[in-house]
């Protein structure tokens, strides 16, 4: 199904038209883009833009009205009054999600005359954030009472047809006022980038109308799906991910086949492997391109005199090997398998020998306030270790501590450099 697109162009490629037009195709159908403007614009600021003239807005949206059957019509940055004013009369027997972009989130004004937005939210479902709100409402925003009340405000003054107040710049709880009646939508805080979050929403929410879906159920699916954008957001972007789901599935399909490939490959080292598996077992872990870390559940274990896998491949199976590799990826990205083994000296001088960054941490040194909070070593020695190092450790040992077994961690880049380092650690004689 067709929605019609009207938005700026981001530079940056992380929110405006670009992020919309990922959304609608994300959520399959599809997206008609007609823009408004031109901004020249990085995740740190937006230097400046330049406005189509209103009456290309009134052409491109006429070249495609006839021919699509639009459902839906997500309206993002206008640019100016004037396009405004052919937007609104273009569109006016659309039903038409209208995010009332005022100025981007590091601040810079988006449009020329903010009044001229008020043209836009008659009629329309107008999804302000707090700032906008508080705009539009004339109303200082503090708490969720107020949330409402503006809502309530902007639906009968300016003859909205829906409001939906976001919370992300508040409370996470975005409000809902339709039909004289008010819904909420509770949030929980999603660490990652958020810029283009406001484009991504209302895309969602017009793309979920369009396939009929109520709006308290559209509402409902389009927060959800800005949650997965901003949690599998991409540090390169400092921006919202609208192929997250796409891309989560895909790399947790590769990076699943990956490791059970490596694991296999790995247990064939049988009676070699059997005494350098430590008490607690060994794991290997993979982390995918978004993040996410696979593991063997019930870890790799001695089995008579060779080894064996306990488990499946799955999401979150090591906790240990996951924090070591999520904290070695923020320095070095493109590392992105472990595996540990029982900790030996010979192994460490062999590693040494063999040419590879070797480093190490020591757990007496660890803070006494990281040590309390229990859950932090493992990220301290990593970055204890990788600082130590000066260059991308491809080994890292620690001699234990009361109750903790002396451990080495061999990383790679990926899973088979991995099993090849095990491999030439553990064969007898030099390369
Ligand atoms: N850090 C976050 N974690 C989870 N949800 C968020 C976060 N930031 C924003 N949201 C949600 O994203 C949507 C867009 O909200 P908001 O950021 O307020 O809009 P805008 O981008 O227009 O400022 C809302 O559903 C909001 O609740
Ligand atoms: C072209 C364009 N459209 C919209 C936004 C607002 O997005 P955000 O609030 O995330 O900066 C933007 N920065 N640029």
């Amino acid at each position: 199904m067709a929605v019609l697109i009207v938005a700026g162009l981001d530079t940056g490629g992380g929110a405006g038209i670009k992020a919309d037009i990922e959304t609608v195709s994300a959520l399959g159908e599809h997206p008609l883009p007609i823009l408004t403007a031109v901004t020249y614009q990085n995740p740190e600021r937006v230097s400046g833009y330049f406005p189509l003239p209103a009456e290309a807005l009134r052409d491109q949206i006429r070249a495609v009205r006839g021919h699509f059957d639009i459902k839906a019509v997500k309206v993002g940055m206008l640019g100016s009054g004037g396009i405004a004013k052919v937007v609104a009369k273009e569109t006016e027997d659309l039903t038409r999600v209208f995010d009332p972009v005022m100025a981007s989130s590091t601040g810079e004004r988006l449009i020329d005359d903010i009044g001229s937005l008020k043209v836009l939210v008659k009629g329309s479902i107008v999804t302000p954030n707090v700032p906008e709100a508080e705009a539009l409402s004339g109303l200082k925003i503090h708490s969720l009472e107020d949330m409402r009340e503006s809502a309530r405000i902007i639906a009968q003054t300016l003859k909205a047809e829906a409001v939906i107040v976001k919370g992300g710049h508040l409370n996470l709880t975005d409000v809902l006022y339709w039909n004289g009646e008010f819904f909420e939508f509770p949030g929980e805080r999603v660490d990652g980038f958020t810029h283009g979050t406001g484009c991504a929403f209302s895309s969602a929410l017009a793309a979920f109308l369009a396939k009929g879906l109520e709006l308290p159920e559209a509402v409902e699916r389009a927060k959800r799906f800005v949650e997965g954008a901003i949690r599998f957001s991409k540090a390169e972007a400092k921006a919202v991910n609208p192929l997250w789901e796409f891309q989560r599935d895909a790399h947790r399909w590769r990076a699943r086949e990956e490791l059970e490939r490596a694991v296999q490959e790995l247990v064939k080292f049988g009676e070699k492997l059997n005494p350098h598996v430590p008490e607690v077992g060994t794991n290997f872990a993979l982390a995918t391109a978004l993040g996410e870390v696979f593991a063997v559940k019930g870890r790799i274990v001695r089995y008579g005199k060779t080894v064996k896998p306990v488990g499946p491949i799955e999401l979150n199976a090591s906790d240990h090997l996951r924090r070591a590799l999520l904290k070695m990826r923020e320095f070095y990205p493109e590392v992105r398998a472990v595996l540990n083994l029982r900790y030996s000296g010979k192994l460490v001088e062999r590693a040494e020998r063999l040419g590879f960054v070797v480093s190490f941490y020591d757990r007496r040194e660890e803070p006494e306030e990281v040590k309390r909070a229990e859950r932090g070593t493992m990220e301290w020695g990593i970055e204890t270790a990788v600082r130590r190092a000066g260059k991308r450790p491809d080994v890292i040992y620690h001699l234990g501590d009361w109750g903790k077994e002396p451990m080495i961690l061999i990383f790679g880049r990926d899973a088979r450099e991995v099993v090849e380092r095990v491999r030439v650690l553990l064969s007898p004689s030099p390369r």
